[in-house]
């Protein structure tokens, strides 16, 4: 390591970690780590492990994470064009393989930005449920849109808000919530030497006072058995096990959930959540030794232990603090802090728990969201997109809300849900347009969960069963589909790689050896002989808009004339 760690911070760990403490130092001159996690959105783990052009080594505690050789660089591949990974770094995968989210959850990410945790919540709902993901620094929601779009999600709301903003919008309504809480660094002390220069001892204090604020309001939007995982890459207990020990003593219906330790993991320190507490020789953390297992617990065996499946052969390794800590110099991965909570399930009937009633929910939210698209399949479409327009005049609550950026350019402006943007001709003439373009180009647009919002030109598809998002900054109002104007409809670069190719009926693919795949992401003209588009149905005309994709998974638009394609990749979006 090239850089000097500040000395306030060397004599912090020291105290902490006792005799660890070398060991510590000593993993700052292990040679870096570097991650990438499938997206099985688009391919399953399977599938990926056989395409995949980089050598690869699983992550323990998360099957879709693989450590990659330093001398790839998966960002310059035409497959992290198609959205079929996402770089991360190792231990930051773990607080979403503990959140437990399954498929139909709503599940609110409150510190999402740049989207790394929140690709990774999308996949585990498979497209079904919502995903509201968050962050309150406006420039950072540009690459917030932009990665939740890349990976192909079409359940995603995408918000710039503070918690204090959202927590009476979303009271008691998510079954999962993740606080990837603002923090001082530490941890990626060795990933990333600029944040060394970052640090300063008042650094964790403002973090720690921050951290609070957010977890307080987050714990408000959790519905009764639903679970929230807090998370930080720093070490200092004040930023860690104190949040929790406040949390749960500030909050009766919290209560801790206990967690099984993927290989490396060691449990959280509940001493070390007394603030003024912490630290004295000695104190050191468990270590990772196999020896190191404590007794199976009552909570166990009544399988209530049903967080935290990381994909690990961990056993019986549990944290009953609900606390774990990841350790540079006890696992591959830098320095990460994860606490699982949980609001007490309300009985019902003095028998069943919430927990119980969550799930039912999800499964009958599944059912409406299928039953309310298989019905408005059926609906005349003029009908269904005239309801939108009868809500925009102030009847009933269907009006559409927030918008979103300007073209191209992911988030280029927030918009204030509901207070801006179109009037409701506009809104129908868009919504129009979408269904002549989905009759045109797509197979099965019909039956897709959800609702066609229109935001003046902008067409959204969003997920079923939000509340009203009035007043708030919405960057992606949902799905953003494309932009409308008189007689004609432009498809957006997140319908591209949101769709799969039996979705369309004109597409070109290609290897991701094809020159000309390179050639396309660069914005350059393809010449390709009619023959090599693979076309679905009689009625559908060689002309026209053409998805592009590489060995199957797409990568944009573009439209194809006599021999001639035309690139429809936006700026933002090019190879460079
Ligand atoms: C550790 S980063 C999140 C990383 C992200 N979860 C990921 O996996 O890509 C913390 C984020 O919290 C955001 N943040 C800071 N204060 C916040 C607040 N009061 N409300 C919401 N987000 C906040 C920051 O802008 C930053 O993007």
């Amino acid at each position: 390591m090239k850089q000097q760690l500040p000395e306030a911070f060397v004599e912090g760990m020291r105290t902490l970690l006792g005799e660890q403490f070398d060991a510590f130092m000593a993993s700052y001159d292990a040679p870096r780590l570097y991650g990438l996690r499938s997206n099985s959105l688009k391919i399953d783990p399977k599938q990926w492990r056989e395409l995949s052009p980089f050598q690869l080594r699983p992550i323990p505690w998360c099957e879709t994470g693989s450590y990659y050789d330093g001398d790839d660089r998966p960002g310059k591949h035409p497959y992290y064009h198609a959205g079929l990974y996402y770089i991360q770094e190792p231990s930051a995968m773990a607080p979403v393989e503990l959140l437990d989210v399954q498929p139909g959850h709503r599940v609110l990410d409150l510190c999402a930005a740049p989207g790394g945790k929140s690709t990774q919540i999308a996949a585990k709902l498979q497209g079904s449920g919502v995903l509201v993901t968050n962050d309150n620094a406006g420039e950072r929601t540009k690459a917030l849109a932009k990665n939740v779009e890349l990976a192909g999600v079409r359940n995603a709301v995408v918000l710039n808000e503070e918690p204090s903003s959202l927590a009476p919008v979303f009271a008691g309504w998510f079954d999962r919530i993740l606080v990837d809480a603002p923090c001082s660094g530490e941890g990626m002390f060795r990933k990333d030497e600029s944040m060394i220069a970052a640090w300063e001892r008042h650094s964790v204090e403002r973090c720690a006072g921050m951290q609070r604020d957010i977890v307080r309001h987050a714990a408000k939007m959790l519905a009764p058995g639903g679970i929230l995982v807090y998370s930080t890459c720093t070490f200092s207990p004040a930023e860690n096990e104190v949040q929790i020990a406040a949390l749960l003593a500030g909050e009766p219906e919290l209560e801790r959930v206990t967690i099984q330790l993927a290989p490396g993991f060691v449990e959280g320190r509940l001493d070390w959540g007394q603030a003024g507490e912490v630290g004295s020789e000695g104190d050191a953390p468990e270590g990772n030794s196999q020896d190191d297992q404590p007794a199976q617990t009552e909570a166990d065996a009544s399988g209530e232990k049903h967080v935290g499946q990381a994909g690990t052969d961990a056993g019986d390794r549990v944290a009953e603090s609900g606390m774990a800590r990841l350790w540079p110099h006890l696992l591959d991965g830098e320095g990460h802090f994860v606490a699982v909570v949980r609001r007490k399930p309300r009985t019902i009937d003095g028998q069943a728990d919430m927990d119980a009633a969550a799930e039912a929910a999800a499964v009958s939210r599944r059912s409406e969201t299928l039953a309310a698209s298989e019905q408005s399949a059926s609906r005349g479409k003029r009908d269904r997109l005239e309801r939108r327009d009868e809500g925009r005049s102030g009847r009933g609550d269907r009006s559409p809300r927030g918008g979103g950026s300007g073209k191209g350019a992911p988030g280029k402006h927030a918009a204030k849900g509901g207070k801006a943007g179109g009037v409701a001709a506009t809104v129908v003439d868009s919504a129009e347009a979408w269904r002549s373009f989905a009759e045109e180009h797509l197979i099965g647009a019909d039956e897709w969960a959800g609702r066609l919002v229109a935001f003046g030109s902008r067409v959204y598809w969003q997920p079923e069963g939000l509340p009203l998002l009035d007043g708030l900054r919405v960057v992606r109002a949902g799905w953003y589909l494309g932009d409308a104007g008189p007689h004609r409809f432009e498809p957006s670069q997140a319908l591209a790689l949101g769709l799969r190719r039996s979705e369309i009926k004109r597409s070109w693919s290609a290897g991701a050896d094809d020159a000309a795949i390179v050639r396309f992401l660069k914005g350059e003209t393809l010449h390709l002989a009619p023959e090599e588009l693979t076309i679905t149905g009689d009625d559908t005309p060689l002309k026209g808009y053409t998805l592009i994709c590489v060995d199957g998974y797409p990568i944009g638009w573009g439209k194809y004339a006599s021999g001639m394609l035309k690139n429809e990749l936006p700026a933002g979006w090019r190879w460079v």
